[in-house]
């Protein structure tokens, strides 16, 4: 069932509680920063991971020492909506460990 738009009140009020976080053209985002490429890449495989899990998928950038991820959802027609806030909190719950910050 695809999921509903989130009014841009409810974006605000959901981004205060993730720091790091943006919202721009209908999407969510944040660059993470790690100590070297092995550990941006075990990011990236551990989001992806989680992103299966989900069956909800950001674009995934990495960088040499960065993990960028952007996401909206397509079945919403490319909108924010509550299933991209539940992958942006799962992958803030576990970068912490990877020394994501
Ligand atoms: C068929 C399957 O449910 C869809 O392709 C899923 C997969 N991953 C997805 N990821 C995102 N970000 N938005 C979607 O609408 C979406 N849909």
């Amino acid at each position: 069932m695809p999921s509903e738009p989130l009014s841009q009140k409810e974006i605000e009020d959901r981004l205060r509680e993730l720091p790091g976080w943006a919202f721009e053209d209908d999407r969510i985002f944040r660059t993470y920063r790690l100590g070297t490429h092995f550990a941006a890449s075990a990011l990236v495989a551990h989001i992806a991971s989680v992103q299966e899990e989900l069956n909800h998928h950001s674009d995934l950038t990495l960088g040499y020492n960065t993990v960028r991820l952007s996401v909206n959802s397509h079945d919403a027609g490319g909108v924010v909506t509550a299933n991209d806030f539940a992958l942006a909190e799962r992958v803030e719950s576990l970068a912490p460990a990877h020394g994501a910050s």
